[in-house]
């Protein structure tokens, strides 16, 4: 079934530019949230800890900042974008409290609701904008008179138009300039836990840096296996974003064409697609959900070691080295403002 796409024209900028948007978190989307909010004519308020490290970035880019507790109690619309992990938390000690009949509250990702972690009363409106990119893309893009395409879902609509209200505040941060589909909390979280396990992070970090580790171990240089492994998978991938996979195929040589068709799914196989399929009956269970609360309650340690043992993998020091070589690569997404 074909998705529904909303752009510019459809949507109307004046509802959410008639209300105070509290924005919980300033990280990642909640930066660009807030900044593009708030250069879109709507009146933002940011909510975060007294103690946050984000504090002094929002002031300096002349935000109002408050307590979470207090922004919430100031807004007509509480979009919380902070960490998953910490929302239920900030929802019981400061939303809740403030979050009174006829507010609505918003999400940047489903997990909190689909996963019953977090239960809005019956009178709030409860929707989703959920930029399709990271948060930095999603503000420069916005910036530049562009936009990053968003989904967008209503998983309660006590006003009858939470659905405007979303489209709204997509326009506001550019999302219908590139276009809004819409979609469910349910289908939104499933399909985001399900692409960064399986594809977009795990399943491409597996695939580097197994690739570097086989021609590593065979003998070859390091710099070298890094190159193939992983320098030029960005090139693959700006031709499949640009043109799709056969797009990718064509630009290849007949060689790398002939080995892609019959050496790939050597690799990936029937018994990967299993796994895959795995991955998301956890997922839909809530069984992956349930795994990460509670390392997340007992502190990370599971979480800290694997990072820990990640990042001293040694494709990250030749890594390191060779971006070092090339001045093209080095320019950090965050700065954005
Ligand atoms: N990263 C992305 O691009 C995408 C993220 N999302 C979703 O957006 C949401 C936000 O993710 P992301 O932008 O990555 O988050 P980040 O980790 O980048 O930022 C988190 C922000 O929340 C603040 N924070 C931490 N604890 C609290 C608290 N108790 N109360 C208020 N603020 C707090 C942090 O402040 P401090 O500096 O003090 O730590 C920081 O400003 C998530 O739901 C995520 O799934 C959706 C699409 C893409
Ligand atoms: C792919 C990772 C992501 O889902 C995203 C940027 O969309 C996330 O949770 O950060
Ligand atoms: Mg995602
Ligand atoms: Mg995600």
């Amino acid at each position: 079934m074909t998705a529904e796409v909303f752009y510019d024209d459809q949507a109307d900028l004046s509802l959410v530019a008639g209300r105070t948007v509290a924005v919980i978190g300033y990280g990642s989307q909640g930066h660009a949230h807030a900044l593009s909010l708030r250069d879109s004519g709507v009146p933002v308020v940011i909510g975060l800890p007294e103690g946050s490290k984000s504090r002094a970035k929002a002031q300096e880019q002349g935000l109002t900042v408050k307590t979470p507790a207090e922004a919430a109690a100031e807004a007509d619309v509480i979009m919380i974008l902070a960490p998953d992990t910490a929302q239920r938390t900030i929802y019981a000690e400061s939303i809740a409290p403030n979050l009174t009949a006829g507010k609505a509250l918003f999400f940047g990702h489903g997990f909190n609701i689909r996963y019953g972690l977090i239960e809005p009363p019956a009178d709030v409106d409860v929707a989703m904008v959920a930029p399709k990119g990271p948060g930095h893309l999603v503000r420069r893009q916005f910036v530049e008179g562009k936009g990053v395409p968003v989904l967008v879902a209503v998983e309660q609509d006590a006003s009858g138009s939470a659905f405007a209200l979303a489209l709204s505040y997509a326009k506001a941060i550019g999302g219908t300039r590139a276009g809004a589909i819409r979609t469910t909390f349910t289908e939104e979280t499933e399909t985001d836990l399900f692409g960064e396990q399986a594809v977009l992070c795990g399943g491409a970090t597996a695939l580097v840096q197994t690739g570097f580790e086989v021609l590593t171990e065979a003998g070859y240089a390091p710099e070298v296996a890094y190159f193939e492994c992983l320098h030029e998978l960005k090139l693959i991938v700006d031709l499949m974003y640009e043109n799709g996979l056969a797009g990718m195929r064509y630009s290849v040589s007949d060689t790398a064409e002939y080995g892609d068709l019959t050496r790939g799914p050597r690799v990936v196989d029937e018994s990967t697609k299993e796994r895959m399929r795995q991955i998301l009956a956890d997922v839909r269970s809530g069984e992956f959900a349930r795994e990460w609360v509670a390392e997340d309650d007992a502190g990370r340690p599971n979480f800290t070691k694997l990072r820990e043992q990640a990042a001293s993998h040694p494709i990250e020091e030749t890594g390191k080295t060779l971006r070092g070589m090339m001045s093209w690569v080095s320019r950090p997404l965050s700065e954005t403002a």
